[in-house]
């Protein structure tokens, strides 16, 4: 998409611009990312800023005290959040509005509709939401980790039209530029493969970021499957900003997919945590993709885990191959009942009354598969 078309856009703003000397936050770095988000509202583009910084801006509290320290961690995060907020919304003579988000917020599809119509709720009335995750209440079964692939799931969850994430160098290289002094800058990816991820070096050790390059890559991934076009640029410099208003690339562009995946199925894709898993039958594959509504209880080989009604649950071939991801019709109670029915005459029965145990406007098949 032009970046004249552009209607929605989302900002992700990495640690290091939000406290770069490890000594709470500095509006050096935000002055200009500011100004950018300014001149975007003045063109009629709204805009979601996922802020990170939270643990980088609420160090300094915790003196002598490692990070690594996860209780520690989340104490930085809460002390440094009001801080950060409260630098953001001196540089704006708009309202801003916080939400922290976890991964257990966005895999919950009703959560994820109220998350979706509350943005659009705060760009109508010009607000400026500005996003993190809630890192004082995450834990390893609830957190997405890392705000790259937060801000590619927020970018999906507001149909946004792209997504700038400003880190602390000039975008994807061939290799980490901070360890190879020949690393060459990647100006435009069309297409995220192995070779893509292989370039994707992680944070550095003592840097204030998390997830280095891979998670960007991720969150590009993500993105423009949804077709979102995906920038990596450096939100140290103002001419970054400039460049992208004059509608040049001044870093990495990731292109959007021309045939979008559609909202719910992006969703289920890349957002929703499978609750179960369902495995079938290996002639049954390739039906997979046409013609799901036939897959009926002799086809299931296996269910595992439990999931209700509406859950999102894997469907994987008997050596272990992950199919798809889709919503289930039926409990794995159920299924497991039908499925383990020595009367098949009962169960065809059963199936034919209560309908297909995967419609197919609600399954994603797996690309890899
Ligand atoms: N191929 C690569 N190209 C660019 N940066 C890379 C690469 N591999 C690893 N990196 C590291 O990723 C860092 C940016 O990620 P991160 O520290 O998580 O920043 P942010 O806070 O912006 O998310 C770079 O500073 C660099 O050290
Ligand atoms: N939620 C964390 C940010 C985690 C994160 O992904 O940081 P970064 O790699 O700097 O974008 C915080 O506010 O400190």
């Amino acid at each position: 998409m032009s970046r004249s078309n552009w209607k929605r856009i989302v900002v992700k703003v990495g640690s290091a611009l939000i406290a770069p000397n490890r000594q709470g936050c500095s509006s050096h770095y935000l002055l200009s990312i500011a100004q950018f988000i300014v001149r975007c509202r003045a063109q009629g583009i709204q805009v979601v800023l996922v802020s990170s910084g939270s643990v980088a801006a609420g160090a300094h509290i915790f003196p002598e005290q490692s990070k690594k320290d996860i209780a520690v961690k989340k104490a930085m995060a809460a002390a440094g959040q009001t801080e950060m907020m409260a630098t953001w919304d001196k540089l704006f003579d708009f309202p801003s509005a916080q939400i922290l988000l976890t991964h257990a917020d966005l895999r919950d599809r009703e959560r994820y509709v109220s998350i979706r119509d509350t943005t659009f709720s705060l760009l109508e009335h010009g607000v400026l939401p500005i996003i993190n995750e809630n890192d004082t209440v995450t834990t390893d079964k609830l957190k997405v980790g890392d705000n790259d692939n937060l801000s590619a799931m927020v970018a999906a969850c507001a149909d946004a039209d792209a997504l700038i994430i400003c880190s602390d160098v000039d975008g994807l290289y061939d290799k980490n530029p901070h360890k190879h002094d020949d690393a060459k800058l990647l100006s435009w990816v069309d297409n995220i493969n192995a070779d893509i991820y292989a370039m994707a070096g992680g944070a550095a050790e003592d840097g204030v970021g998390t997830g280095g390059m891979k998670t960007k890559i991720e969150a590009a991934e993500k993105a423009v499957s949804h077709g979102i076009d995906t920038f990596i640029i450096n939100g140290f410099t103002e001419l970054s900003f400039n460049l992208l208003l004059d509608g040049k690339n001044p870093g990495t562009h990731f292109q959007a997919h021309e045939k979008p995946m559609k909202e719910n199925i992006h969703w289920m894709t890349h957002t929703s945590n499978a609750q179960g898993e369902v495995v079938i039958n290996e002639d049954f594959t390739d039906s997979l993709d046409d013609n799901v509504d036939a897959l009926t209880s002799k086809e299931i080989i296996d269910v595992k885990g439990e999931f209700s009604v509406g859950d999102t649950i894997l469907v994987r071939r008997e050596d272990g191959t992950k199919l798809a991801k889709a919503k289930s019709n039926y409990s794995s109670c159920l299924l497991n009942f039908i499925a383990n029915q020595d009367n098949q005459e009962f169960a065809s029965e059963f199936e034919e009354k209560t309908g297909p145990i995967i419609s197919e406007q609600h399954i994603a098949v797996l690309e890899n598969k």
